[in-house]
């Protein structure tokens, strides 16, 4: 089994080493490996990280994100290296926080596409944070912000304590027109459940994906698709294959239940380019057994999906319909 990578990303000064100082407290986060990216020479999180981890690799220097991927790679190399040496004998999770503006997908990529590290590392989550009190509006003013939110599984609001009435469930509703189908956990100094944060079915993601019409924020357009059948795994893989390859860099975010005609769907999960390897359930997670998937662009519309789908009819054997229109 590969070894979860868990990446907790969110905007400066979100939230994020507080809640991986709360998490790492957690006995059951005891074989926990972290990997903490830092602009500048002297990392002050790897400070406040050492205490509660058992292992900080402290990233020396730069973006794990961009240009020092290579950081990344050398040291889940390096922690593999020790692992199957021995002397890190219990590995059972990577977390790399990443910094306040890290773009999520090239991290997963670089764990995906790598020769070696693909065998044994495979990303499980992306957890953001979005700070209650500046939330909003860093995701209006930040492309980096909207893109984490974009490419994660969860989301914890936190500074929930700063929060004025009102606050929070705006920012909850503005999240969820960005990215519909992620989980959203609230979180005042890092108490989250790491139980219920990790569990494997935050994967899924909400179950029984919000039945949202298009929505556009600023370009980035949210399209939640349903079939009228199973469609064929095969060619849906094309067709995904051929967007991705046409317009990659503006699919920040591709997940969902898909029917195949088996007895349980197959879970699509993808940040940009990258595809997570699709996973084929035995069941479906809840009674709805129709296809749901999510597609978050930076501008492509919804007719231009649905008239792509369209145009492979044939090949995929079912039409797309948009889900907010879906009678329920
Ligand atoms: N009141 C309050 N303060 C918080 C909470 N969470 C974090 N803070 C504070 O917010 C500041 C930033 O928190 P960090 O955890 O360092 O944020 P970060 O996202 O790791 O920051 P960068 O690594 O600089 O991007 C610190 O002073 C924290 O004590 C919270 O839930 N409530």
């Amino acid at each position: 089994m590969p070894i979860p990578v868990t990446v907790v990303t969110g905007f400066l000064g979100s939230g994020k080493t507080t809640l991986l100082s709360r998490l790492l407290r957690d006995p059951s986060l005891r074989n926990t490996a972290v990997l903490v990216n830092e602009f500048g020479e002297v990392g002050l999180d790897h400070h406040l990280l050492r205490p509660v981890a058992e292992r900080t690799v402290l990233l020396e220097s730069g973006c794990v994100c961009c240009s020092e991927r290579e950081d990344l790679v050398a040291a889940l190399g390096e922690l593999l290296d020790l692992h199957q040496r021995g002397e890190v004998p219990s590995l059972d999770r990577v977390v790399v926080e990443t910094t306040g503006l890290a773009d999520p997908a090239p991290i997963l990529h670089t764990v995906f596409s790598h020769p070696v590290l693909s065998h044994h590392f495979a990303v499980d989550l992306v957890i953001t944070t979005v700070d209650a009190v500046n939330g909003r509006m860093q995701l209006e003013a930040s492309p980096e912000a909207t893109k984490q939110v974009a490419a994660s599984d969860e989301v914890v609001i936190t500074k929930t304590d700063l929060a004025g009435p009102g606050a929070r469930e705006d920012l909850e509703g503005r999240i969820r027109a960005i990215n519909p189908s992620a989980r959203i956990l609230e979180a005042s100094f890092g108490e989250v459940d790491p139980q219920e944060l990790l569990s494997p079915e935050a994967r899924l993601g909400e179950r029984g994906l919000p039945r949202l019409q298009e929505h556009d924020t600023a370009s980035t357009h949210t399209v939640s698709v349903t079939f009228d059948g199973p469609v064929d795994w095969t060619a849906f893989g094309i067709w995904l294959s051929m967007l991705l390859h046409a317009r990659g860099e503006s699919v920040l975010r591709v997940k969902g239940l898909l029917d195949t005609g088996g007895p349980g769907p197959v879970v699509l999960n993808g940040v940009q380019h990258v595809i997570h390897p699709p996973e084929h359930l035995e069941s479906w997670p809840d009674a709805d057994r129709n296809t749901r998937v999510v597609f978050i662009t930076r501008d492509i519309p919804e007719e231009r999906i649905l008239a792509s789908l369209e145009a492979f009819r044939g090949l995929l054997g079912a039409s797309a319909v948009p889900l907010g229109r879906v009678p329920t």
